[in-house]
């Protein structure tokens, strides 16, 4: 403690889903019935133990424990405290998996729990359901239990808890709303229990994630970390804390978290290094500091001297300093050296989670004996920060000029949407309330086989395309049958929406083996953008135009837009995101026009990152939405009056962007709204938003098939907001997760509403 140049490293949490994903194989054979508890239990201790030796091996000296998760770390917390809600039918004692299970993915008669997104990533956590009269208790003993599991295998570990401020503010009270902060007094002692029993475990440190910290936050909950933290460390003064902030500045929160009689704070240096000075002049002698230098949101390897130039300071004064990733690795996939199949240029820019561990100790080391002892690393730094500054591969004048050239003509459509509207309606003579899908149709474990088989190269080019036709046609013919007025070819050729294109365009690189969790058991590989983006040839047009063949209905054109390709990769953060948004814009604007020029008459662009991607302070809002919406326009604007340009969101909550969604001037947006009832579309209507609208009548992730009537009442609710002929019919978007089986008859039922309304 107080030593001299005292410099450690600490991870905050590591991938869980495995190297290979074996969490998510293991959960989804025990939810298919193919295997049992035990058997889910062994793969996990499994996990959590290679990865606590993978670290310590690394060279951390702070390893985490609790980090595992097997669905979400926000549903543990809830169970640890006991915040069950009552539909469950929880009887007080432990939480067992049945209902751990049922409150993350619902269970025969009951719902899940709501899902949305952690903070600007696109990891998804189940939202807290308090009660007014919410009561508390040690309900899980998880935290405890991996801390001793850890322990019986020699790694003392710092246990990491979510902060319980950060944990209510996440959550959502039902009936009837009120301040879950209010619950604060009631939820503190159950942190204080736990806290208690690491102590007498002999736990010195606890990781208190409260990420909460870098947000706008009211007095009210200024006040709340002043409550919790100075009752915790009075209720057990045994346990030092480590209070973990991430994803931003503290700023106006700064002084707040000075305030704070915890231990140690941890700040997020690579989203906003400008905080270490004043964290540095404001913090006690004895606080400790844990500084997250190396960015745990991104794929790039660091340039270890430069910060070596910043961090060598800090460490002649006498203060205890930790080094560590800037948030949880959660968010980047687990080790580069796996992917064998990277170009080798692009692959020396990298660092995933194992190689981040490896750049700290090297950090460590070169403060604490000098940067001799690290030659080599250091000079492998510096040689991949000089290649990634002047590399050809990244940098494209083309590109670059078209970006600087950009026109505020490319950006507006040549006419209003009233005049559009007139024209697409008389060209593409629809029924009112159309009917539509939101573009995919369910990726089958046959479908999965057949792409894993043709990348294996067990299944021939030839013999992927035919099976991938077959499906299309298929869905087409289905379609038809089930009475969709506008049908979609089911995107059967994509592995995902954004991957998809990352694959196919240039300045971006893929992975093999690249899994970051989105949620529960689902994965994503996010494409790397590592250079100036364009896109060769056509990417969609020919499953287009072969979907369109085989029907007379409009086949709707199916792109990712720029926004959504942009917040669902790992992007370069050697110029602005705006800038790269922009590149990728260009491209998708080619890809329409040469749909256009195929002869389709809708093209759907989704945005569905758009309002995820808002920055976590409301002061860069503005900012960020303009571009955005910018972005899309320049994709969108290039086509004819008479095209009808399409837009999906999922996320729905548009209140306070109504204004932006309607700048982005697309002609028809699906949202999602079925669990809401609807009362999403207030924002639309309050704002008279001119378009057409498909407002979700089904929430598909309900296994139960939707009723007619029910669907009617829907889109009832629908026509008191808003005009008759601004309404199409569609349910809310993910069918790609669903069994053909769910699909068909909630499709058929939907139809059924449509038709009663026009009747
Ligand atoms: N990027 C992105 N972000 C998003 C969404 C989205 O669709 N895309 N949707 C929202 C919700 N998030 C979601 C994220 C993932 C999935 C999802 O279904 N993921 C799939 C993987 C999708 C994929 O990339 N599939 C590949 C790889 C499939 C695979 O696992 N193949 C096996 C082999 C399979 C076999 O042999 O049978 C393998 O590679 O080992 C493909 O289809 O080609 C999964 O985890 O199962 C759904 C929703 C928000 N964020
Ligand atoms: N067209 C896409 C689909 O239907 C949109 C998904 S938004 C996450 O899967
Ligand atoms: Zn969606």
């Amino acid at each position: 403690m107080g030593a001299f140049r005292s410099v450690s490293v600490a991870t905050l949490g590591f991938p869980r889903i495995g190297p290979r994903r074996e969490l998510k194989t293991a959960l989804e054979t025990y939810w298919s019935g193919a295997s049992e508890l035990t058997t889910l239990l062994g793969t996990a201790a499994g996990l959590r133990e290679s990865t606590w030796l993978c670290q310590r091996d690394l060279g951390a000296d702070i390893v985490p424990s609790g980090d595992f998760s097997f669905y979400d770390h926000v549903l543990d917390t809830s169970v640890m405290v006991g915040a069950v809600p009552a539909r469950y039918d929880w009887n007080g004692g432990a939480v067992d998996h049945a209902t751990y299970f049922a409150m993350a993915r619902g269970a025969p008669g009951v719902t899940a729990g709501e899902m949305t997104k952690w903070f600007d990533t696109n990891y998804h956590y189940l939202v807290p359901e308090f009660t007014p009269d919410q009561y508390f208790t040690l309900a899980g003993t998880k935290a405890l239990d991996e801390y001793q599991e850890a322990k019986r295998l020699g790694i003392d570990t710092r246990p990491v808890l979510l902060g319980p401020v950060t944990f209510l503010l996440l959550g959502k009270m039902s009936h009837g709303g009120g301040d879950p902060l209010a619950l604060l007094p009631r939820l503190l002692p159950v942190y204080a229990e736990i806290l208690s029993r690491f102590a007498a475990m002999g736990v010195s440190w606890v990781q208190m994630d409260e990420p909460a910290l870098v947000l706008d936050l009211s007095d009210a909950a200024r006040a709340a970390f002043a409550e919790a933290y100075t009752y915790l460390t009075q209720a057990v003064p045994a346990v030092q804390l480590m209070l973990t902030t991430y994803f931003g500045a503290l700023a106006d929160n700064l002084a707040t978290a000075l305030a704070l009689p915890v231990h140690g704070l941890h700040v997020d240096l690579v989203r906003a290094p400008e905080q270490l000075a004043q964290v540095l002049e404001g913090a006690r002698p004895d606080l400790v500091l844990s500084l997250g230098v190396i960015d745990g949101r991104n794929v790039w390897r660091a340039d270890l001297s430069k910060l070596l130039d910043h961090l060598e300071p800090v460490s002649l004064a006498r203060r205890e300093i930790v080094l560590a990733p800037s948030c949880s690795l959660l968010h980047v996939p687990v080790d580069l050296e796996r992917e064998t199949a990277l170009d080798p240029d692009v692959a020396s820019w990298l660092a995933f989670a194992v190689q981040k561990v490896t750049e700290l100790k090297v950090l460590a080391v070169a403060l604490t004996d000098g940067r001799d002892a690290v030659r080599g690393a250091l000079e492998a730094s510096d040689r991949a920060a000089a290649s990634r500054q002047v590399h050809e591969k990244i940098h494209d004048q083309t590109v670059r000029a078209r970006v600087a050239g950009m026109n505020q003509t490319q950006a507006r459509r040549s006419s209003s949407f009233e005049t559009r509207r007139v024209q697409q309606h008389e060209s593409l003579n629809l029924p009112p309330f159309p009917t539509t899908t939101i573009g995919s149709f369910p990726q089958t474990p046959e479908v999965r086989r057949a792409r894993a088989g043709h990348a294996r190269g067990t299944l021939s080019d030839a013999g992927y395309t035919e099976f991938l036709r077959e499906e299309t046609a298929r869905t087409v013919r289905w379609q038809e049958e089930a009475g969709l007025d506008v049908l979609v070819h089911g995107e059967f050729e994509r592995n995902d929406m954004v991957q998809y294109f990352g694959e196919q365009l240039s300045g971006f690189a893929f992975t093999k083996y690249g899994w970051v969790q989105s949620y529960g058991s689902r994965c994503v590989r996010p494409p790397i953008i590592f250079g100036d983006v364009s896109r060769p040839v056509p990417m969609t047009v020919e499953w287009w135009q072969y979907a369109q063949s085989l029907t007379k209905r409009p086949m709707k054109g199916m792109l990712t837009g720029p926004v959504t390709i942009l917040n669902w990769s790992f992007v370069r953060d050697d110029q602005p995101r705006s800038e790269t948004c922009f590149q990728i814009a260009f491209a998708i604007r080619d890809e329409v026009l040469d749909l256009e020029k195929a002869g389709a008459a809708m093209i759907q662009i989704d945005e569905a990152a758009l309002r995820e991607g808002l920055p976590l302070r409301r002061a860069g809002w503005g900012r960020y939405l303009q571009w955005a919406v910018e972005a899309f326009r320049i994709a969108s604007s290039g086509v004819a009056d008479v095209t009808q340009i399409h837009t999906h969101m999922c996320y729905s909550e548009f209140n306070d962007i109504i204004a932006a969604i309607g700048a982005m001037d697309a002609d028809v947006i699906s949202i999602e709204t079925a669990r809401s009832k609807m009362e999403l579309l207030d924002a639309f209507a309050g704002y008279a938003y001119p378009a057409e609208i498909g407002p979700g009548v089904y929430d598909i992730h309900s296994p139960r098939t939707p009723a007619v009537g029910e669907m009617v009442t829907l889109l009832e609710a629908a026509r008191t907001r808003l005009k008759d002929d601004q309404i199409w019919v569609n349910p809310d978007c993910g069918l790609k997760t669903r069994k053909w089986d769910e699909v068909e008859p909630a499709i058929a039922n939907m139809v059924a509403a449509a038709r009663a309304l026009r009747g």
